[in-house]
């Protein structure tokens, strides 16, 4: 049985994941929130979970790097340069980042990368998210991996193609761009759809979360996974087998 130190363990995550590791039949190894140290955690887990902050994120793997622990890394909100670091500290223990545990939304980018190679840029890409009134970061984590499998089908870079919101005198469309809208309310778990639009059709991919279990047990299932790796950083089509 492995034991799982989560890293926001009070958070609605934290608090999903705690019963996840239960349900897998692995040991709770504690938590921490805002106030608490990483590094005491790390030491009494054989792997970490984090659903936090983004502003935690290097101490956190940090204190993985110090203990030797995998981890696995679900907060959002990730910037440039919150993915060198975790490249970074993927040459020295296992580390698996991802804007989605979910088995659904993880064949969903599989199905937007392989829509996006076959449709030409005729075909104009939006992608729009709903969740619960409580989040706080736009675009969600899972709308940005669906852009970056987007972007990877059509063999170009997201950073230079992504329009993230319109307001104003925008000025018609411009070719080729992927377009991000973010819906905030309720008590939505999380609900994405990729548009592929042309003229006179269009398509539609979409995934509706109905609980945060799809995302706890992915989370777990990834750590299970994870344990025993080499050094690395891995990715959840790889945990799932897809
Ligand atoms: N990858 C995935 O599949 C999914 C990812 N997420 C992401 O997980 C993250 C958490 O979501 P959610 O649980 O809804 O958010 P919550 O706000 O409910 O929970 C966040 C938790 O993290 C804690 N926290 C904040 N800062 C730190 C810190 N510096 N060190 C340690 N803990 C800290 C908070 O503690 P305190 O209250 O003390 O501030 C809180 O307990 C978000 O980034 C969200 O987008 C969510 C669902 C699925
Ligand atoms: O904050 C959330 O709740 C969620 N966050 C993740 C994201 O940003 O995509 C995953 C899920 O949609 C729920």
């Amino acid at each position: 049985m492995a034991r799982i130190g989560i890293i926001g363990s009070e958070g609605r995550m934290g608090r999903a994941i705690a019963e996840a590791i239960v349900a897998a039949g692995e040991t709770p190894a504690g938590g921490i929130d805002r106030d608490g140290d990483a590094t005491p955690l790390a030491e009494a887990a054989d792997i970490l979970i984090d659903f936090s902050s983004p502003g935690a994120l290097e101490a956190n793997l940090d204190a993985a790097i110090a203990a030797g622990k995998p981890i696995v890394v679900g907060t959002t909100g990730l910037e440039e340069r919150h993915h060198w670091l975790i490249d970074s500290a993927a040459e020295r223990i296992p580390v698996l980042q991802t804007g989605n545990t979910s088995l659904g939304v993880t064949l969903l980018a599989h199905l937007v990368r392989e829509a996006a190679s076959r449709l030409g840029d005729d075909w104009d890409i939006e992608i729009v998210e709903t969740h619960h009134r409580m989040k706080v970061d736009a675009p969600s984590g899972t709308a940005l991996l669906l852009g970056e499998a987007a972007a990877s089908g059509r063999q170009v870079r997201l950073a230079d193609s992504a329009v993230r919101g319109r307001d104003g005198i925008t000025g018609a469309r411009e070719a080729g761009t992927i377009g991000f809208a973010s819906l905030r309310g309720g008590s939505v778990a999380g609900d994405h759809s990729v548009l592929f639009l042309a003229d006179n059709e269009r398509i539609s991919l979409s995934h509706l979360a109905e609980n945060r279990g799809i995302f706890s047990r992915g989370a777990v299932k990834a750590a299970q996974w994870l344990l025993g790796k080499e050094p690395g950083r891995y990715t959840m089509p790889e945990v799932l087998g897809l």
